[in-house]
């Protein structure tokens, strides 16, 4: 396989409504879809899922342009891909920026299927044909995540995530649990909370949930190690994932129980199928988590939830959650709390050509 051309276009979407962390309001979102197109025309999709400023990573938009257009392009052009558990050694000579490596590799594994005829899940080894969907509510108060939980179990999601910080955590929580007292629920703090707020973590660890997602710093392992010990409620780590390295040395110091995978944030299929099996070894739960992202993204979360053992239902939503009309067609849709594999070729969705015209704000195509 050689890729000859790689097709580029920033887009930008309003959400249906803000989605609101103590670090930012997300009301707008942009993000780069790329189309990879090998020397007999077959066509791959990818998407690069950084926000607009750094406020989750360090990457932006504007970064993964730059690393895809002037560094990782150039080092995969022409060149001989066997398959596409081989994309990550041709960036080798690049530090970090995994979101624009992932969104090429991503792109070349949705290629790599359509040219094997086969689905993005099964060449990942995925075997489940329904996975389990979760919702995540991002609010500016108790009330109205109260609000929002409310719909969001009503529609049939059995797993919800709240955004939490100190100010916005114990009454919030403990309402959420007096109105659901059998909803798996859970917290993300996006690292809210230092060492020094481990009375306010044990208070919260008194409302049984599912776990809790990176409460301290966003850089941090040997930290999560000291507080998992002080508390019951299990640790997911999230923001201090950025390799399979990253796994091991929280295995090793104990630094969690469970592991958030974004695909984005660890370069790529290839690396998030590797975190996988090493959790399954060492018998840390994984599941897949999410970026407010398009379609296309959404599609290869969805293929990597069909790998079993993966049971936590992840940050997984309908297309129509955030957006008025997504990128993709048929867009993702959630029944009951479950979304049903596509068994359509690649990532099991097309992309809607019309839609993403309408909402690329700029396209440039690579050679
Ligand atoms: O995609 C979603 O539905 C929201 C998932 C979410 O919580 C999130 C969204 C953007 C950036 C970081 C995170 C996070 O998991 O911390
Ligand atoms: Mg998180």
């Amino acid at each position: 396989m050689n890729i000859k051309h790689i097709h580029l276009h920033i887009i930008q979407m309003k959400l249906k409504s803000p989605f609101i962390t103590h670090l930012e309001h997300v009301t707008d979102r942009k993000g780069i879809i790329l189309k990879v197109i090998d020397d007999e025309g077959n066509i791959g999709v990818g998407e690069a899922v950084a926000f607009t400023t750094p406020w989750y990573t360090e990457e932006t938009v504007q970064t993964c342009y730059h690393m895809i257009k002037d560094i990782l392009f150039p080092l995969i052009r022409q060149q001989n891909i066997s398959s596409p558990e081989n994309v990550s050694t041709f960036f080798l000579p690049v530090r970090g920026n995994q979101m624009a490596k992932a969104a090429i590799e991503t792109a070349i594994w949705d290629l790599w299927a359509k040219r094997e005829n086969k689905t993005l899940a099964s060449v990942l080894g995925g075997k489940k044909k329904v996975i389990e969907a979760g919702a995540v509510v991002g609010a500016s108060s108790v009330e109205k995540a109260l609000e929002q939980t409310n719909r969001l179990v009503e529609k049939g999601f059995k797993r919800i995530k709240v955004k939490i910080h100190p100010g916005l955590d114990i009454e919030l929580v403990e309402q959420i649990r007096k109105n659901f007292p059998d909803l798996l629920l859970m917290a993300d703090a996006n690292s809210a909370y230092s060492l020094a707020d481990i009375e306010r973590l044990k208070v919260l660890d008194e409302y049984d949930l599912l776990m809790i997602e990176q409460p301290l710093a966003f850089d941090d392992i040997v930290q999560h190690s000291y507080l998992q010990k002080e508390i019951k409620t299990p640790i997911c780590l999230d923001e201090s994932i950025h390799s399979i390295r990253d796994v091991e040395n929280a295995i090793s110091l104990s630094s969690c129980q469970v592991i958030n995978i974004k695909i984005g944030r660890v370069g790529g299929l290839n690396e998030a199928k590797k975190i996988y099996q090493l959790c399954m070894q060492h018998g840390l739960d994984v599941w897949v988590g999410g970026m407010i992202e398009f379609g296309v993204s959404r599609a290869c979360n969805v293929a990597l939830s069909t790998l079993e053992g993966i049971h936590i239902p992840g940050d997984i939503m309908s297309s129509n959650h955030y957006w008025e009309e997504d990128i993709i067609e048929p867009g993702i849709t959630v029944s009951n709390g479950q979304i049903r594999v596509s068994d359509e070729i690649g990532m099991g969705y097309q992309l809607n050509e019309k839609r993403l015209q309408q909402v690329s704000v700029f396209e440039e195509i690579l050679s």
